[in-house]
């Protein structure tokens, strides 16, 4: 399904790239991580019976649409893409920590982090997958489900901008010490994936790192359908 080897080698110049922008503006995007016919299947599964739960994001505050919570064991294609990504992962998350001053590091494998957060009582998956129809929005928020947070996720846009939909940005915001928030918009074609921060992310000043608050959300869709599939490497509690 994917069209893009995440371990080939002519790819590893791209996980630089990917490194260094995540490091930099905390958000890097992998262009064509998911061919087309793989998104609308993906797509497809919003009707299937492979969730543990639904929220109504209007219920709850978060804004106007809805997403499903993906049940274990994950369909193979997310399953696999949810490892293969945290492998490649780990290290900037790592190298993140140190300089966040934080002790907790990342096991290489993604089933050793799993077993982590299960041991501590967040045993619930937490790969989900959204649909937004006219008018909805994903108001700005953080992905935290307990205690472990993995610092980085993903989103994965399944739908074509200007054909399935309109609008419907994906959009981080910065939230620095003392100062005023940056806001970014995220161009995103059908298949590519964005890796952001999920909370915190470290900046380098004149007197070494400091840290930054990071969150994200979708701008209020204009028309059509438009159907997002987020990777977080942590569990729910
Ligand atoms: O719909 C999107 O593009 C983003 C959804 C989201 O909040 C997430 O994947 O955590
Ligand atoms: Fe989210």
């Amino acid at each position: 399904m994917f069209e893009a080897d995440l371990f080939s080698d002519q790819i590893f110049d791209e996980w630089q790239t990917i490194g260094r922008d995540l490091d930099e503006r905390g958000f890097a995007v992998l262009p064509g991580l998911i061919a087309p016919q793989a998104c609308q299947a993906l797509a497809g599964l919003y009707e299937q019976p492979v969730f543990r739960s639904q929220v109504h994001m209007a219920r709850h505050g978060f804004g106007r649409g809805e997403y499903k919570y993906f049940a274990y064991p994950l369909p193979d294609k997310v399953a696999d893409l949810r490892a293969r990504l945290y492998s490649q992962l780990v290290p900037i998350a790592n190298r993140w920590q140190e300089r966040m001053g934080l002790e907790v590091r990342f096991p290489a494998a993604h089933e050793d982090f799993l077993a982590r957060c299960h041991a501590a009582g967040q045993t619930r998956p937490t790969p989900l997958l959204l649909q937004y129809g006219a008018d909805d929005y994903n108001c700005l928020h953080q992905d935290l489900y307990g205690e472990h947070v993995f610092p980085l996720q993903v989103a994965i846009l399944l739908s074509r901008p200007e054909e399935d939909f309109t609008g419907g940005e994906f959009v981080l915001t910065e939230q620095r010490p003392r100062m005023q928030s940056v806001p970014s918009v995220v161009p995103l074609q059908q298949g590519d994936a964005v890796i952001f921060a999920v909370s915190q992310r470290p900046v380098s000043g004149t007197r070494g790192s400091y840290r930054v608050t990071m969150r994200h959300g979708v701008s209020r869709v204009r028309s059509g359908r438009r159907h997002a599939l987020g990777i977080i490497f942590h569990d729910a509690a």
